[in-house]
């Protein structure tokens, strides 16, 4: 019988009764562990061995979780120092154990993290008490650190943590929440001959010469015909190799502006920073709404913008004081030239939409036109799953002719459409700038719950008339990450931005186009 040199050497390597791992068979044939996975699966097929598979986990103590494995956990020795000072039996100073317990920086707040979590006593308003019942020496975390670091090499497996008898797997999980342990999990190959593969032995093999890749010598001489290639395994176990890739968010901002160009739209452009005039003034927003203020928006303490044009500065000055048309009337409240210059982060991408729609950007628009943006916006918000100090919107808007709600709509769902979602649902809203104005939701695929996704409306006179417009204008403001969620099921938008991002959402999520 002639094999793969690869599967003689697995073959001659392995054994009828002893079970072997895919990497002591790799030592003793010394043959690479992928290029022994590969073969083991062809011999499995071939019926000459058998593989049994077992998943394994491992600890391994950070250099953190080492020192304090000498000096003791942060909370212990904070306990230690307040039964010391007596905080057994009234409550005492903090600042004075603290020092005694000799803890500096980072372990204050590691201790005082965890002191009363695990029952050590209380801290309240600069004073500490400690439970006299308490008991350092059945603290399960420090107990499950000492055992992992006497193992040998800092290495254990869970069924050696059984035996020293401390594997409360609660211990382990909070170590390893509190970096003080890393865990691995891995899925062992271990691999035996069966009685057909002992017969193939006795019987003798030999090493057919394979050829594993196809040369231009080999085409040109000819000898391609008579070599024998090797198969490749595409069910190989093979190390994971993880590329830089593209953010998904980022990703999925291209294939957006891609369906809107697709939809006939063009790109707009300009300033994260901008001034007060372009991101509410224009919008018709008053002077004192409430969202102008540091509550909502961050103000920026940088000079003034000048390079606003004065004809636009009057018009919008004046639909602020007396309104627009025969029957407009202004807000009764104070608009002045310098809260319009003054700059901040933009809160929305609709200043983008101002500064185009006023002609000044691209020049004088011929309705129909269409225009979008893909750009992040910053709002003094509070953090939370579904809010970020920043964000994408996807902006855009329609001038025409005669538009109506239902040109909104149906441009909605031609648009969300092309990323799966049909169940688009409109509620009736309020903006200073749109009349009518709605606000969209979808429903999240894991949650089920529904989620705004979208603000919207039809520009109203106040806003259109000084910027020249004289045709109607559909627009909105739709909220980039939300639609991410709606198409990948993450809850949570921490989940793709900043640090408690979720990596393997982020590795593992394909955006196609
Ligand atoms: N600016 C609005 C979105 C919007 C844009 C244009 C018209 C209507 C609404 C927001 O940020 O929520």
């Amino acid at each position: 019988m002639r094999l793969p040199e690869s599967q003689v050497a697995v073959l001659e390597a392995a054994d009828a009764t002893e079970e072997l791992t895919i990497d002591q068979v790799s030592e003793a044939a010394g043959v690479p562990p992928e290029t022994v996975t590969g073969a083991v699966f062809d011999l499995e097929d071939a019926g000459y061995l058998t593989v049994s598979t077992d998943e394994t986990v491992s600890y391994t103590v950070t250099d953190e979780g080492e020192t304090y494995a000498d000096d003791g956990l942060p909370e212990v020795r904070l306990y230690r120092a307040a039964l010391d000072a007596g905080a057994d039996d009234a409550p005492v100073s903090m600042g004075a154990v603290i020092g005694q317990a000799d803890l500096d920086g980072p372990e204050v707040d590691i201790a005082l993290a965890n002191y009363a979590r695990k029952g050590y006593g209380e801290v309240e308003s600069g004073q500490i008490t400690a439970d006299p019942d308490a008991d350092p020496a059945t603290d399960t975390e420090a107990a499950a650190l000492r055992a992992l670091v006497a193992e040998e090499g800092s290495r254990a497996s869970e069924e050696s943590l059984d035996d020293i008898d401390v594997a409360h797997e609660d211990a382990l999980d909070q170590l390893v929440r509190r970096g003080l342990v890393e865990r691995t999990e891995r899925t062992v190959r271990s691999v035996t001959l069966t009685d057909e593969g002992v017969t193939l032995l006795m019987e003798g093999v030999e090493v057919a010469e394979t050829v594993d890749r196809l040369t231009p010598e080999m085409l040109a001489s000819g000898e391609w015909e008579d070599v024998e290639f090797a198969a490749y395994n595409v069910e190989a176990d093979a190390p994971d190799h993880r590329g830089g890739k593209v953010h998904i968010l980022r990703q999925t901002a291209e294939r957006v502006k891609d369906t809107l160009v697709g939809m006939g739209f063009q790109e707009m452009d300009g300033p994260h920073a901008d001034s007060e005039f372009w991101i509410n003034d224009c919008l018709f927003m008053p002077q004192d709404h409430p969202a102008r203020t540091h509550w909502d928006q961050f103000a920026l303490d940088v000079p003034p913008m000048d390079d606003i044009p004065e004809d636009l500065l009057d018009s919008v000055r004046s639909a602020h004081l007396e309104g627009v048309g025969e029957d407009g009337d202004g807000y009764h409240s104070p608009w002045t030239e310098e809260v319009a210059r003054g700059v901040d982060l933009r809160g929305h991408t609709t200043s983008l939409s101002m500064r185009y729609l006023s002609g000044t950007e691209v020049g004088e628009l011929d309705p129909p036109e269409r225009f979008f943006s893909v750009e992040k916006v910053y709002r003094n918000d509070t953090l939370d799953p579904t809010h970020l100090l920043e964000f994408f919107q996807i902006e855009g808007w329609v001038m025409a002719e005669d538009l109506s709600v239902r040109d909104l709509m149906g441009t909605f769902e031609e648009f969300y459409q092309q990323f799966g979602i049909t169940d688009l649902q409109f509620k009736p809203h309020y903006n200073p700038y749109t009349e009518p104005s709605f606000e969209l939701f979808g429903t999240h695929p894991e949650t089920g719950e529904l989620i705004e996704i979208g603000n919207s409306g039809m520009f109203r006179e106040e806003v259109l008339r000084p910027l020249g417009v004289e045709c109607d204008v559909m627009a909105w403001g739709l909220a980039l990450e939300r639609l991410l969620m709606l198409m990948y099921g993450f809850d949570d938008i921490r989940d793709v931005h900043g640090t408690l991002c979720d990596l393997d959402l982020l590795r593992d999520t394909e955006v196609l186009h």
